[in-house]
């Protein structure tokens, strides 16, 4: 199918073809799939049609009838739409790889891009590497399964089995028993070698290093080699059956030359049938620690009274929060530190302290509070009061929506630039809108963590302490789009706290937001 026959947009308008190539940086779900093209890991040349992309959705193979699990597609903006030949680039801008465009094709659904998933407008086509991915953390353990395969043929061990074990989570005392039994089952005596596939994001280095200070306990000989593997949540807009990640997984481990795959799921959550894989899916039976003996065993041989429950990510998450130590009989000690290297206890992470509310609601007067109290527990900390940011980084803005929205976005930047270097944001504007209070939680989030505070002093109260007189102006329509009087305030209903200074002083409100940041962990639990 050509490029230009496929261009009609759904609204019937035509956009023009272009020759020269164009150059595109994918998105991260695509550029995940395009590092997997290349090296090999996929047995595609190239983005699907929309006719591969449908058959694969729904009977889980090509159309000539290859089994495989998700859609390879490759969402583009719309101004693509008649290109013919793409430069894909990595997110530096250097090309990776050129796209000769078979269809240019719109999906079902039409969601903005930038979410990726549900963009209307796909390309298809083969494509032809330029040079070899270069970016991305963990560069030099992305080996590619030719790699593996030679290593394994020089080393004369390629007749012998492979267990593959992907994860992207810390392998614990009670999966590493499970994955030394497992590859002790496997062909003969000598059991099967391990293959770990660390599944990593492409920006970052993810939880790499705490699954590899597992290695000791690992069969000798274990490999590890990093990808990344896109879920079948982002790789299409369709929901697909849930063992379509599971079989992607078994379909790259394949690649990789393993013969068996074993997919680890955390303690308490149970490991899914999965049926039609390449290659075994191994389930090898659970192990429990049997407190009264202080052993690890096969759950089977451990009353049920005896068994010491492991704690889930989640709670592994809190004690790291919190600073707790790891208990070793539940992770080795080298994870356990690579853990906490990881996820630094919440004294040390970056945090942005957002409040919201009113004008005159309290917000400047908690914020200097909470800034002081900060200081006295012993942190740096940098306070965006809503009227200074107003005077300095937001100079010359008006009130209107536009305006509004571009002042938090940049008080949001700043915070979260803070928040990534490990310090405290305390920032203070009115942020009437939802929408802008969830961008910038989105944005520090990425770098640390984010707790909004909603002053949520009534109105009347507000207005009755009219400390600047803005309130009595803004009735007398000398204000124009003044919050709570003649423009809109989106009362949050994500704040992590909500303050009514009604009544209560302000040393009580300061105190309340105090006592939060110290019971998440933020602060050392009493001050100086
Ligand atoms: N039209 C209108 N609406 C609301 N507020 C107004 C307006 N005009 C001026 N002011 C004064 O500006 C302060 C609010 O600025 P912010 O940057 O916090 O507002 S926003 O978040 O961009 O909506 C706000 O300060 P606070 O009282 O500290 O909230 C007001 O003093
Ligand atoms: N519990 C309280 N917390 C904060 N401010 C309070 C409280 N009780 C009364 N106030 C008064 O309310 C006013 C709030 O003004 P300000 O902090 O500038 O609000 P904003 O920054 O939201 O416009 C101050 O005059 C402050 O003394």
């Amino acid at each position: 199918m050509s490029a230009s026959s496929d261009s009609n947009r759904p609204d019937g308008s035509n956009v023009s073809p272009q020759v020269e190539p164009v150059e595109f940086t994918p998105g991260a779900t695509a550029l995940a799939h395009l590092e997997l093209i290349l090296n090999g890991a996929y047995p595609l040349s190239g983005f699907m049609t929309s006719e591969e992309s449908a058959s694969v959705v729904k009977h889980g193979q090509l159309p000539d009838g290859t089994p495989w699990p998700v859609p390879v597609t490759l969402p583009v903006p719309d101004e693509l739409a008649g290109a013919e030949r793409v430069i894909l680039t990595d997110p530096e801008g250097a090309p990776l790889a050129e796209l000769t465009v078979s269809e240019a094709w719109w999906s079902q659904t039409d969601a903005p891009y930038g979410r990726e998933v549900g963009h209307g407008l796909r390309l298809a086509g083969e494509i032809r590497i330029c040079r070899p991915p270069m970016h991305g953390a963990l560069r030099p353990m992305r080996l590619a399964p030719s790699d593996v395969r030679g290593q394994r043929e020089i080393e004369g061990v390629a007749d012998r089995p492979l267990l593959a074990v992907v994860t992207g989570r810390p392998l614990h005392h009670g999966t590493l028993h499970r994955i030394r039994a497992a590859a002790e089952d496997i062909g003969d005596s000598r059991g099967a070698e391990v293959l770990v596939l660390v599944d990593a994001p492409l920006d970052s280095e993810g939880m790499a290093p705490a699954i590899m200070a597992a290695e000791s306990l690992l069969p000798s000989r274990t490999r590890f080699v990093a990808l990344t593997l896109p879920t079948s949540a982002q790789a299409s807009d369709t929901a697909l059956p849930p063992d379509r990640d599971a079989l992607l997984a078994a379909h790259v481990a394949r690649a990789y030359s393993a013969t068996h795959v074993f997919l680890p799921h955390p303690a308490g959550q149970p490991e899914p049938e999965v049926e039609g894989a390449p290659i075994p899916v191994v389930r090898p039976p659970r192990w429990a620690y049997d407190a009264r003996d202080g052993l690890w065993c096969p759950a089977v041989q451990v009353a049920l009274e005896r068994v010491e429950p492991e704690p889930d990510d989640g709670e592994v998450e809190e004690m790291l929060a919190l600073g707790r130590e790891l208990p070793s009989w539940f992770t080795p000690p080298r994870v356990a530190a690579e853990l906490s290297r990881l996820r630094p206890p919440r004294t040390e992470r970056g945090i942005t302290v957002f409040l919201t509310g009113l004008s005159g609601s309290g917000k400047s007067t908690v914020a200097r509070g909470v800034a002081e109290g900060v200081r006295r527990a012993g942190r740096t900390v940098t306070l965006l009061d809503g009227d200074v940011v107003r005077r300095l980084l937001s100079a010359g803005l008006t009130f209107s929506k536009a305006d509004r929205d571009l002042n938090i976005r940049r008080i949001g930047y700043v915070a979260a630039e803070i928040t990534r270097h490990g310090g405290v944001a305390i920032c203070a504007p009115i942020a009437p809108y939802a929408a802008t209070r969830a961008q910038v939680r989105e944005m520090v989030e990425e770098t640390g963590d984010f707790f909004l505070v909603h002053v949520a002093t009534p109105l009347e109260v507000c207005e009755a302490r009219d400390r600047k007189g803005l309130y009595a102006k803004a009735r007398a329509g000398e204000i124009p789009e003044f919050t709570g009087v003649s423009d809109p305030y989106e009362v949050p209903t994500d704040a992590e706290l909500t303050l009514n200074t009604d009544g209560a002083a302000e040393e009580e409100s300061v105190a309340e937001v105090l006592a939060a940041l110290r019971a998440g962990g933020w602060l050392a639990s009493e001050h100086r």
